[in-house]
């Protein structure tokens, strides 16, 4: 595949709506920037030389967004670094490895994405993984604090329903959160769930689009199918089995690696998806929506996200009145712009979504907790 080739796959947005997708193809002739010279974009990943980290350093080298691309990791990024850096696209990049050298690595970024931490092996739920995930994500989400505090903040490592809310604790006792600019990063069901719905309605998957919204963990990552473009006519039980498949997808991977680690290709490009549009929405291109798991305002019983702007949201949470959840963003110059609502649910819909709540309140209240020594 050439370079040119994975450029336009990367390209390609993943968001989840048929306007969103034919405002993303025009964005791409835009080539990701409003107008005038593409500005200069830092990124930095964290966790660099891991499984995810890796192909997901090539891909945003090859994002011609991106201007400097700082790569860190406990050990393994000056390798790593070096070899990216051969690539003749247009990034600097620069590898950092060490606690010591975390600073620079983050100082002046304009986006973190942190696929840091262990994955699962065959029999463990992504909840499995927060006993040592949890303190790497705080201690990262403390630097970025210092050293970066206006960054975009792309969450990859898991349990991402808990991550999350860790990393909105520690920003805000640092005094520096900004809910429009933290994101846990669910582009992977999404992607999952346009490839099997593709699959199964005999579609061109290019043309697809499946809104996901709840978390990332089983039963609380719930695709609207019946929102899926192009329309298909499947039966319930056809239905039914796709939203197992994509509830499971992460599962299935993890088995068919048999112990040696999770989904890590389908992720760098999923990760890679979304910090594209992080991008453009910084470079102020217009009308970039994706799915992504946010702090979102909570309208029904009482909890739900519904179409609100940015300052309502600030708004609303002097009452407390929000939680964590997946909903489709729309991304602008200072991250979501705008939480969008859900949509018409099927019956069988609104059941998955009260049978998410539970699950979904109890890890963002566990995440919660971690931080604040509970
Ligand atoms: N959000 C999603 O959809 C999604 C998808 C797949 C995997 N994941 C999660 O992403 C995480 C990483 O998965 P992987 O397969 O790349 O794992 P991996 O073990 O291959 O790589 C993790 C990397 O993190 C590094 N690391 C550990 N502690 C660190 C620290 N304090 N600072 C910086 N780097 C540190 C390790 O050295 C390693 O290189 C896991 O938690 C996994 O569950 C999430
Ligand atoms: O399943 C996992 O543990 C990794 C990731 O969350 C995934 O969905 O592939």
């Amino acid at each position: 595949m050439t370079v040119a080739m994975l450029r336009s796959v990367l390209r390609r947005s993943s968001c989840s709506s048929t306007a969103a997708a034919a405002s993303s193809s025009s964005v791409l002739s835009r080539r990701g920037f409003a107008s005038g010279p593409a500005p200069e974009r830092k990124v930095a990943v964290l966790g660099a030389a891991g499984g995810i980290g890796q192909p997901l350093s090539l891909l945003m080298k090859l994002n011609p967004l991106v201007s400097s691309l700082s790569l860190y990791d406990i050990a393994g990024t000056p390798g790593v670094a070096a070899d990216v850096s051969h690539i003749n696209t247009r990034s600097e990049v620069k590898g950092y490895a060490g606690e010591e050298q975390l600073g620079q690595a983050l100082e002046g970024a304009d986006i973190v994405i942190i696929p840091a931490g262990v994955p699962r092996k065959p029999g463990m739920t992504r909840d499995d993984l927060f006993k040592i995930n949890a303190g790497i994500v705080k201690s990262l989400c403390e630097a970025i604090a210092k050293y970066c505090p206006n960054a975009l903040v792309n969450m990859i490592s898991n349990p991402v329903n808990s991550t999350v809310p860790i990393a909105a604790e520690v920003f805000k006792i640092k005094g520096v959160y900004d809910e429009r600019k933290l994101f846990g990063v669910t582009t992977l069901d999404v992607v999952r769930a346009k490839t099997f719905y593709a699959g199964k309605a005999k579609v061109n998957v290019a043309d697809v689009n499946v809104p996901v919204i709840g978390g990332h963990a089983g039963v609380t990552i719930l695709p609207l199918f019946s929102q899926a473009t192009p329309r298909a006519n499947l039966s319930d039980d056809e239905i039914t089995a796709l939203t197992k498949r994509t509830q499971d997808g992460g599962t299935e991977v993890v088995e068919a690696k048999a112990g040696k680690g999770s989904a890590t290709l389908s992720m760098a490009y999923a990760g890679a998806i979304f910090s594209d549009a992080c991008l453009k929405g910084l470079n102020g291109v217009p009308d970039v929506v994706e799915c992504s798991f946010v702090q979102s305002t909570v309208t029904e019983l009482p909890f739900f996200a519904s179409k609100v702007k940015s300052l309502l949201v600030r708004h609303l949470t002097l009452y407390k009145c929000f939680i964590l959840v997946l909903s489709l963003v729309r991304l602008g110059k200072n991250g979501v712009e705008e939480v969008l609502g859900l949509g018409p649910l099927t019956d069988y819909e609104q059941q998955g979504l009260e049978a998410l709540k539970p699950e979904l309140k109890s890890s963002i209240e566990k995440g919660i907790a971690f931080v604040h020594g509970n």
